[in-house]
């Protein structure tokens, strides 16, 4: 057989967790090969290793049939192995071509020969589709075609073996289906693909196989087309899954969040939202549908506080909070999930326990006359831990860098219910999820609903905001398209309305 990469029976400890336990995973060359595990399965540990990011504390790595040792980064590119990271690692205020060559600069004399990397660039892009300009500026091109930068550092650099963490978390569905292409186009090349993913329909329209693993064993390698995506998600959990929410209808009380004429702009200082009007009731969910950058982080950022806007107002609870500092609205029963959970959700070099306390530390029990107690906080934690499964190594001290993408998630979403807030805003709660924690996540949002409280949901999913709203906002362009029920309408309308065509009707409360 023909492979391109064989991991033998990998083993990688962390203090306290054995993140990868003798793990096996063999490429076919010329394949696309789904990593398939719940969150903190070991995935990225197990691709840090193959990168030569981490010494394996045992086992076997062959490419190309024979026994290699990566001891660092530079070793990987030299084998022909890639890697586009979850978080990019470009520089904003290079062109894509300074991004590309940096660290593999050649020179004519003493300069740059940027000229030859740019003409090679565009070759490159052409051949498997990318469209990528070599001169455009990163910070001014989307983050789909940052992507393909980094898809084209790999292949500048001769790579025959790319890995892509979790590609797709970051994408617009148009972006997620060209991106469908460009594997295509590199596999039609003879270049084999490691694709890490949670969404097991993106296997199923990508990989030929898919090797499962599930807290850092090895659980099999399946054929993808003879294999349904129910027994690849029963196989990570462990367990059988729904994908459907179980909810009953909703029973919507007094309004807790009323937008009105609400105008924001973004960072350029352009429109971004404009005369945005909504309302959300106690006891329901209301959904926020719209292609990436149609105004909701905007709407987001001014109805939490971290935004002022141009015009308009918001009232909690009957209250005018358009000026009022976050930490009053947080104190007025506001929570927040934010978009970015290392920017603006975690103080990644905290542990779990202070990162669980960053909104109430100045609060009994957690501090008393400006003395923190932390045996209260560390309790505190441990409570939300336990009841949202953060894996970690070391429980509430844990670093939170350390902790994989999803659990890090969970302990944002485990703070903000903790808060048990009136209205709950959860924006792409369950990105980078695994499906079971989706499941979960999912009830304790409609849990929170039926508690009595008001959820807004913003997320790029469409299953998810059809799944979970009770009613469905369509943003396009900053502006509101129209205001649907979400049991009587369907994918398709969303997704017309998402476009831009008017559809108001199905009934605003
Ligand atoms: N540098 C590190 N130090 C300590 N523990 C670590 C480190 N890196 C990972 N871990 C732990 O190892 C386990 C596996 O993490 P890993 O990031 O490989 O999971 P993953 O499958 O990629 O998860 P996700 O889908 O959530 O990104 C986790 O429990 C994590 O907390």
């Amino acid at each position: 057989m023909d492979y391109a990469v064989e991991m033998l029976d990998i083993r990688k400890e962390f203090p306290g967790i054995v993140a990868n336990d003798d793990i096996t995973l063999r490429l076919k060359r010329g394949e696309i090969h789904a990593l398939l595990g719940e969150n903190g399965a070991g995935k990225s540990t197990l691709m840090g290793i193959l990168f030569g990011m981490y010494q394996a504390d045992r086992g076997m790595i062959k490419v190309s049939g024979k026994e290699v040792r990566i001891g660092n980064p530079n070793v990987a590119t030299k084998l022909g192995i890639g890697m586009v990271h979850q978080h990019f690692k470009l520089v904003s205020t290079f062109t894509v071509t300074e991004n590309i060559i940096l660290g593999s600069e050649t020179r004519k004399g003493l300069v740059l020969d940027v000229k030859t990397a740019s003409k090679r660039i565009e070759q490159l892009s052409q051949r498997y589709g990318l469209n990528v300009d070599p001169h455009a500026k990163i910070e001014d091109i989307s983050v789909g075609m940052q992507q393909r930068v980094e898809i084209l550092k790999m292949l500048y650099r001769d790579a025959e073996v790319l890995i892509l963490d979790e590609p797709t978390a970051v994408l617009t569905p148009q972006e997620i289906l060209d991106l469908g292409i460009i594997m295509k186009n590199l596999i039609g090349e003879g270049k084999s693909i490691i694709l890490i993913t949670h969404k097991l329909k993106e296997i199923k329209a990508n990989a030929h196989r898919c090797t499962v693993i599930r807290r850092g064993k090895t659980i099999g390698t399946v054929d993808v087309a003879s294999t349904s995506e129910l027994v690849m998600a029963e196989m990570m959990v462990g367990r059988s899954v729904t994908f459907k929410v179980d909810k009953k209808a909703a029973s919507p009380g007094e309004i807790v969040l009323q937008v009105d004429s609400l105008s924001v702009n973004n960072n350029k200082k352009c429109l971004a939202l404009n005369n945005f009007s909504l309302e959300v009731r106690a006891g329901e969910i209301v959904g926020i549908a719209g292609v990436d950058g149609n105004g909701q982080s905007e709407l987001v950022e001014a109805i939490a506080g971290l935004r002022k806007p141009e015009s308009g107002s918001v009232r909690l609870k009957g209250e005018e909070i358009t000026g009022l500092s976050v930490r009053s609205r947080i104190h007025r029963g506001i929570g927040h999930i934010p978009e970015d959970r290392q920017k603006r959700g975690l103080v990644l070099d905290y542990t779990i326990a202070e990162n669980m306390v960053l909104e109430v530390y100045h609060r009994e029990p957690h501090s008393k006359r400006g003395i923190l107690n932390k045996a209260a906080i560390k309790q505190y934690a441990e409570r939300i831990i336990a009841s949202f499964d953060v894996r970690s190594g070391q429980g509430a001290s844990s670093i939170v860098r350390s902790l994989s993408g999803g659990n890090q998630q969970k302990a944002i979403i485990g703070r903000e219910i903790e808060l048990n807030p009136d209205l709950l805003i959860a924006v792409q709660p369950t990105r980078g999820l695994d499906v079971g924690s989706i499941e979960y996540i999912h009830r304790r949002l409609v849990e929170q609903r039926d508690k009595g409280k008001a959820v807004l949901l913003i997320s790029l999913e469409l299953d998810e905001i059809l799944n979970l709203s009770d009613r469905i906002a369509v943003l396009n362009q900053g502006e509101r398209i129209g205001v649907v029920n979400a049991s009587e309408t369907n994918e398709n309308e969303i997704g017309m309305m998402m476009a831009g065509v008017t559809a108001e009707g199905g009934g605003e409360a």
